[in-house]
């Protein structure tokens, strides 16, 4: 592959913002695409993917190449991947064979694996001999999957009608709405994703609303609904009859929910901001169906979200697990009795999810619930995202 100055400078500005600025990968990308439209595809999907793998393996690459100069770091990340550096004189100072012996030597998994090392220490804790092959699944590149809107078209319609664009996908056994790229590439600027036929939605990610239990008619809350991934695929789900209440504490996602709606082609979405907790007490006992998709570290969601390990904690994990169990200790009560309810996250740690589920099922809050059976996705088992997935029954 041949490399250009222009684009790996494109990749220094972009990294720059994301580690001296402290922005979000996807937004730092978004908008570096953006403000430079000339670059064509493969420039924009170079300068893309290039990023999000720096700032993956950033820990190791500065590691191997201890410098501030961009070329080094480049060049260096650039060898890692196998392929040959071009004579320039900006890669003078690098010597493959010397990168190439220091990287043999090492034995320090946090490093091997680019993370810090109180992520190496905690994944160790709670996830024991799994979290070897775990962050070693999450250090890979996701796959691009699609979920079909069934109130719009069929999977093999719309399968047919990517194929037609040279975009050929496959289906995987148990993921009923998910078509999974053969090759990545951009697709929301595919006349289907404008027509609303599909949304892009990791496999795990699907498996929350399929495992919630709903049925056409039903009123439902997602109580944490974000921009309405989960929320659009429940609606799918009760073939758009019934009502969906969704809630969250930041309008602005809402906001999102309701474009992504009209797209999608759903009317059965309400939405609703939560205020406080009044928003939650005149909604007691109001639901048939609870999704509780809780803000979480995102640990699961590393293979799309490479950052997440840079700006992550321990004190601002254990801060989403007092919100997440504070979630549990209040929003249950919108459940009617019968009803089912389904605690999520994105993340592997069993402090996030069964301990958290636990706590709340020997609570006051949570005397009158009982598990029916939980699901703990890990990446290196499923290929997908890591999530956890709790369904209770509300006697
Ligand atoms: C995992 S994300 C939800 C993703 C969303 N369900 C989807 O499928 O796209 C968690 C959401 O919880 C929201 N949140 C944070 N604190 C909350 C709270 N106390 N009550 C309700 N939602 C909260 C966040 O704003 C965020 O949108």
């Amino acid at each position: 592959m041949k490399l250009h100055n222009n684009t790996i400078r494109g990749v220094h500005t972009a990294l720059a913002a994301i580690f001296e600025e402290g922005q979000y990968a996807d937004k730092v990308i978004e908008r570096t695409l953006k403000s430079n439209p000339k670059w064509g595809a493969r420039d924009r999907s170079f300068i893309a993917e290039t990023t999000y793998e720096m700032v993956r393996w950033w820990r190791l690459i500065n590691y191997l190449s201890p410098s501030n100069n961009p070329y080094d770091l480049f060049g260096t990340y650039w060898l890692m991947q196998g392929h040959s550096l071009p004579p320039w004189e900006e890669f003078e100072k690098i010597q493959p064979e010397k990168l190439k012996g220091k990287y043999e030597k090492l034995e320090d998994p946090a490093l091997i694996e680019s993370i810090p090392d109180w992520l190496e220490e905690l994944g160790q804790k709670e996830l024991g001999e799994k979290w070897e092959a775990e962050i070693h699944s999450l250090n890979q590149e996701a796959d691009v999957v699609l979920r079909v809107n069934t109130l719009k078209t069929t999977r093999e319609r719309l399968r047919n009608m990517l194929a037609e664009s040279n975009i050929s996908t496959h289906i995987i056994k148990g993921y009923k709405d998910a078509l999974i790229l053969d090759e990545r590439q951009n697709v929301f600027r595919h006349p289907a994703f404008k027509e609303g036929l599909f949304e892009v939605q990791d496999g795990s990610s699907q498996l929350v609303a399929e495992s919630l239990a709903v049925e056409p008619g039903m009123r439902v809350i997602d109580a944490c609904a974000g921009a309405g991934g989960k929320s659009l695929h429940l609606a799918a789900l009760m073939e758009n009859k019934g009502k969906i209440l969704s809630m969250d504490v930041e309008e602005w996602k809402l906001q999102q929910t309701k474009l992504r709606a009209r797209r999608d082609g759903v009317s059965i979405i309400e939405r609703k901001v939560i205020e406080g907790s009044k928003t939650i007490k005149r909604l007691k006992e109001s639901a048939d169906r609870l999704l509780l998709d809780v803000p979480c570290s995102g640990l699961g969601v590393l293979k799309r979200n490479p950052d997440t390990k840079w700006k992550l904690s321990l004190e601002s994990i254990e801060k989403v697990r007092q919100t997440q169990q504070e979630i549990l200790q209040s929003y249950p009560s919108m459940l009617k009795s019968g009803g089912q309810m389904v605690y999520a996250t994105c993340s592997i740690l069993p402090s996030e999810n069964q301990d958290q589920v636990q706590k709340f099922l020997n609570s006051e809050a949570g005397k009158d619930f009982e598990l029916i059976e939980d699901q703990k996705v890990l990446s290196h088992e499923s290929g997908f995202d890591g999530f956890y997935i709790a369904r209770l029954l509300k006697k």
